[in-house]
C-alpha cells in the first residue's frame, strides 16, 4: 500500500479551545489507484492533503508513504521523503514567469543538489506525456491554463514519486478542458503507478476514479469500496 492514513486526527488552535479538522480519518490508496477525496468548503480536504503530503503531524494516528512510517521522523528525514517519494499538484500552477515548460521541470533536478543527468530527456518525455512536447519551449504567459495545469502536473512527476497529491486541479478550468485534466491524472496513475489523491469540490469529472471519499466536518467515509 503506497498511502495510507490510520485514524488520524488532527486539530487546529481554535479560541480558547481547539478546532477538529480530521476526526478519526483512515484511508488507504493502494499504487496505480485514484482516490478522489471530495467534500463542501470547510470539510477538511486540504486538511487531509497536508497531513498525506507530511507537511502538518497529526494529533494521532499513522501516516504512512510507501511503506515509510512517517511519525517520529525529523524534518530532514521529511523533506527526503517529499522529495523522493511526493509529488504535490497545487491548484494554482505556480510556475516560473521567466522559465520555458521543459526549464519548470528541469529545476526539479536541481533542487535536490543532484546533478541534473538526465534530467532534459526525462523533462521531454514527461511533456510528452502530458501531451505537450511541442509546447516545451513556451513560458507560462504562451500556454492556456490547461496546458499550464499539464505542465504542473509532469512537474509534480519529475522525481518519479509514489504518491501523487492533487489539490483542486480543475477549479480553474472549464468543463471540457476540467474533463481532459482529469482523464490525463487517471492516465498517469495507472500508467506510473502512483497512489493518487485528489481533493476536489466538484463531482462532475469523477466517473473514472477507482475510489471516492468523502469528507463531511473532517470525518471521512468510503462508499462500498470501489478500488
Ligand atoms: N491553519 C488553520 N488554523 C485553524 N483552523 C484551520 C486552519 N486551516 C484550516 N482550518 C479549519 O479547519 C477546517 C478544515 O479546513 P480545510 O481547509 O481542510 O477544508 P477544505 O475542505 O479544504 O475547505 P476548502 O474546500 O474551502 O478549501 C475548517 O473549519 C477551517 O476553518
Amino acid at each position: 500500500m503506497s498511502l495510507v492514513l490510520d485514524h488520524v486526527t488532527l486539530t487546529y488552535p481554535d479560541g480558547d479551545g481547539r478546532l477538529t479538522a480530521l476526526d478519526d480519518v483512515s484511508l488507504t490508496v493502494p499504487k496505480g489507484t485514484l482516490t478522489a477525496v471530495v467534500g463542501p468548503s470547510g470539510s477538511g480536504k486540504s486538511s487531509l492533503l497536508a497531513v498525506a503530503a507530511t507537511l502538518i503531524a497529526p494529533d494521532s494516528g499513522r501516516v504512512a508513504v510507501d511503506g515509510t512510517e512517517t511519525t517520529g521522523l525529523d524534518r530532514a528525514a521529511l523533506t527526503a521523503l517529499r522529495r523522493d517519494r511526493i509529488g504535490i499538484v497545487f491548484q494554482q500552477p505556480n510556475l516560473l514567469p521567466s522559465l520555458t515548460a521543459v526549464e519548470q521541470l528541469q529545476v526539479m533536478a536541481h533542487l535536490d543538489g543532484r546533478a541534473p543527468r538526465g534530467a532534459l530527456p526525462r523533462a521531454l518525455e514527461l511533456l510528452d506525456a502530458v501531451g505537450l512536447r511541442d509546447q516545451a519551449a513556451r513560458r507560462p504567459h504562451q500556454l492556456s491554463g490547461g496546458q499550464r495545469q499539464r505542465v504542473n502536473i509532469a512537474r509534480a512527476l519529475m522525481n518519479d514519486p509514489t504518491v501523487l497529491l492533487v489539490d483542486e486541479p480543475t477549479s480553474a478550468l472549464d468543463h471540457e478542458r476540467g474533463a481532459a485534466v482529469l482523464d490525463l491524472l487517471t492516465t498517469l496513475t495507472h500508467q506510473r503507478a502512483t497512489a493518487t489523491v485528489l481533493v476536489t469540490h466538484d463531482r462532475t469529472h469523477l466517473t473514472a476514479v477507482d475510489q471516492v471519499a468523502e469528507v463531511h466536518d473532517g470525518r471521512l467515509t468510503v462508499p462500498a469500496a470501489t478500488v
